[in-house]
């Protein structure tokens, strides 16, 4: 079996009648939003927020009817994948470049649920580059002062000869840090540097963890 659909699949489980929910981004959250449109189509009756103009697709492919922020004031449940995820539930995100939508629709959602395969437990943060999503305006200069301020490569994403650009119509960064000591630190100090719109380090906003596994089985870690 595919452990990104076992953990997707499950995660999917926690979804009931009558819920606002927010779908995630990527080839995990993919299974969550396939199994929540096999549900739709039993009858379930839900409305999500995607979370990226991909998984927005995906929702209508699937009849999730979608709704928008003005419609509501927060979410029941969120369910999203992840780049990396330490023992404290805290997260890289945002390889897909989708953080920014992914991270404001996990704040405001009473339960968000990281759905990963195994290979993406690790001990510490940081092997997995850092993306950091900037403002275009002035970028070059937003990049040097991340360079000044840290001894680590930093690199422009591309998508071809040109610089990607996010559903947001900004650019990223990613940042290998290697180990990142503290998360919330460093995620302070990202937020506070002007031209960073967000990173996808999402720390303190994790309720629940479903590891998939190739045998079908699942590992779930609430908080
Ligand atoms: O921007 C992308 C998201 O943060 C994804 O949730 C993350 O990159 C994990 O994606 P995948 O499930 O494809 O590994």
């Amino acid at each position: 079996m595919n452990a990104k659909q076992v953990a997707g699949y499950r995660a999917a489980e926690f979804v009931k009648d009558g819920m606002t929910i927010g779908l995630g981004t990527g080839s995990t959250a993919y299974y969550a939003i396939e199994k929540i449109g096999e549900m739709v189509s039993g009858g379930l009756q839900v409305r999500a927020i995607a979370t990226s103009s991909a998984s927005e697709e995906l929702a209508k492919k699937y009849n999730i009817p979608l709704i928008s922020a003005s419609e509501v004031d927060h979410l029941d449940l969120a369910i999203d994948g992840a780049d990396e995820v330490n023992p404290q539930m805290e997260l890289i995100k945002g390889g897909g470049g989708a953080l920014l939508r992914e991270k404001l629709v996990a704040m405001h959602s009473d339960k968000f649920i990281v759905i990963a395969d195994s290979s993406k437990v690790v001990a510490s943060l940081g092997q997995f580059k850092l993306p950091i999503e900037i403002v275009p305006f002035t970028y070059e200069w937003t990049l040097k002062l991340l360079r000044n301020r840290y001894d680590v490569p930093f690199e422009m994403r591309k998508n071809g000869d040109d610089l990607y650009v996010t559903d947001n119509g900004n650019y990223i960064v990613d940042a290998a840090f290697g180990v990142i000591e503290s998360p919330a630190t460093l995620a302070e100090e990202l937020k506070a540097i002007t031209g960073v719109v967000e990173h996808g380090l999402f720390v303190g906003i994790t309720d629940t963890v479903i590891i998939g596994f190739e045998d079908g089985r699942t590992e779930i870690n609430e908080k």
